[in-house]
């Protein structure tokens, strides 16, 4: 693998030597992928670098696509979306009945759940604060990664727009794929991986590839054309991640008195699966509870912890103990020092401002000593994060984590076999 440079540092190097800049550089092994032209640019070091918003590096643009299930943007949507939902079969398995049973249930949530999305201002922020998490994330990776600039944002949605079909299709209109080739990085914005969420992400992101990009060229260079995706499929413990969420907790420790400040009890709580889910062998809940480990020990273990779960949906066995029981449970054991920690979402939705906010935590008749840690949203740390673990994939050369080629023991999912199939087997840039 060949050591590479940030343009920063190869422009001091021929500016300390500025006319046998080239040569020591190629021979060092260092900058073997830079292009002559560039090159030449390194050896006057009078002149600036030419790395601006839309430069383009030698191996750049790339598209960064944030993957998530996206939220109604307003009560309207709310019925649209909820069909979309239930009639994910990697979500909400239903077999055979998936085509009758999806639109009746979903039918028949939806005015519960437009009274939900009203009550938090008429629809869900998810795409708000997935903007602007990726488009501020570019900026830093312009900076950052130089050779694979410019980055462009993207957001594809499982469930609200916009769907996958819509970024998938701007992308090829935008100049990726259509014979011309082109890097795309896909990149969850579950930080743990489950295959009812990340899983049926890259399930619909490979169908609408196979539906929109088929088998374009053969080109010159042997290669055929379509995009060259990779994947960020999970990140439970990056360090960043895991900073943004102590802070987040320490900011809300803070406003207890300091005498009561480290007894009171964090409660981790997630998204629950069914247990049928777990028992296929989902990673989830173990990548989750690496996550409030991590977290937990960069926080020294300042305070005692629970991890516990929500948003159950349906008649069927979830994983437990509930979030909304727990807190009930442990003020009636006279723990009334609760903060809720959201940990597996990065920003604010449903989930957070109205089943934690207004029913966990405006129903417990203690919403002065319970208390909810922020999400994560437009925070920086995060959003520095983002860009750390964009760059640190760039740079690996890899297509994706070794995790994401082995499907689970009790899979019988052909969209997963395919779909993993194609994604662990995309070759990206070699690093010569
Ligand atoms: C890590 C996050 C999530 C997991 C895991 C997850 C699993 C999961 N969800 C359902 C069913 C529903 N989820 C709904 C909303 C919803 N779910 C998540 C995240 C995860 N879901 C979020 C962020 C949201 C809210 C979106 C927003 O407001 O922006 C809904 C719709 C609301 C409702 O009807 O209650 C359903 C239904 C299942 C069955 C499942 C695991 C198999
Ligand atoms: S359900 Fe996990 S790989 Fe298919
Ligand atoms: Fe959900």
């Amino acid at each position: 693998m060949a050591f590479r440079l940030p343009a920063s540092q190869l422009c001091k190097a021929a500016a300390a030597n500025p006319a046998s800049a080239i040569r020591p550089l190629r021979s060092l092994g260092i900058a073997r992928n830079v292009p002559q032209q560039q090159l030449r640019w390194l050896a006057t070091p009078t002149s600036s670098p030419p790395v601006t918003r839309n430069a383009t590096g030698s191996k750049g643009p790339t598209a960064i696509v944030f993957l998530n299930m996206g939220g109604p943007a307003t009560t309207d949507d709310v019925g649209d979306f909820l069909s979309r939902l239930f009639a994910d079969g990697d979500l909400i398995p239903l077999g055979r009945l998936q085509g009758y049973l999806g639109p009746f249930i979903s039918k028949r949530r939806t005015p519960k759940i437009i009274k939900q999305y009203a009550a938090i201002g008429g629809g869900s922020p998810i795409r708000k604060w997935s903007e602007h998490q990726c488009e501020e994330m570019c900026k830093l990776l312009d900076k950052m990664s130089p050779e694979t600039a410019p980055h462009k944002p993207y957001v594809a949605f499982r469930y609200a727009a916009p769907l996958t079909e819509e970024t998938y299709a701007k992308l090829l209109a935008d100049g990726f794929g259509n014979g011309k080739g082109g890097r795309a990085v896909a990149f969850t914005q579950y930080p743990q991986y489950s295959c009812s969420t990340t899983g049926s992400s890259l399930n619909e992101l490979w169908k609408w590839r196979q539906r929109l990009e088929g088998k374009a060229g053969p080109l010159e260079d042997g290669k055929d054309g379509t995009i060259q995706w990779s994947v960020i499929d999970r990140w439970p413990v990056h360090a960043g991640l895991v900073e943004a969420f102590a802070k987040n907790i320490e900011d809300k420790l803070a406003e207890y008195p300091e005498e009561r400040r480290d007894k009171v009890v964090l409660l981790f709580s997630a998204h629950s699966l069914p247990m049928s889910v777990i028992n296929r062998g989902d990673p989830y809940p173990a990548e989750v509870a690496a996550t409030v480990y991590a977290v937990m020990q960069r926080l020294n273990f300042s305070n005692p912890y629970r991890l516990c779960w929500q948003s159950q949906v349906g008649p069927s066995a979830w994983l437990g103990p509930q979030t909304a029981t727990s807190v009930e449970e442990y003020i009636a054991k006279g723990q009334k020092d609760l903060v809720l920690i959201p940990i597996a979402f990065t920003s604010d939705h449903i989930e957070t401002l109205y089943e934690l906010d207004q029913e966990v935590i405006g129903e417990s008749g203690h919403a002065d000593t319970v208390k909810r840690a922020e999400s994560l949203n437009g925070n920086p740390i995060f959003i520095e994060a983002l860009a750390d673990l964009a760059k640190k994939h760039l740079d690996s050369g890899i297509s994706c984590s070794a995790q994401m080629g082995l499907r689970c023991p009790g899979c019988k999912s052909d969209r997963c076999l395919e779909s993993k199939k194609f994604f662990a087997g995309q070759t990206t840039v070699p690093e010569a």
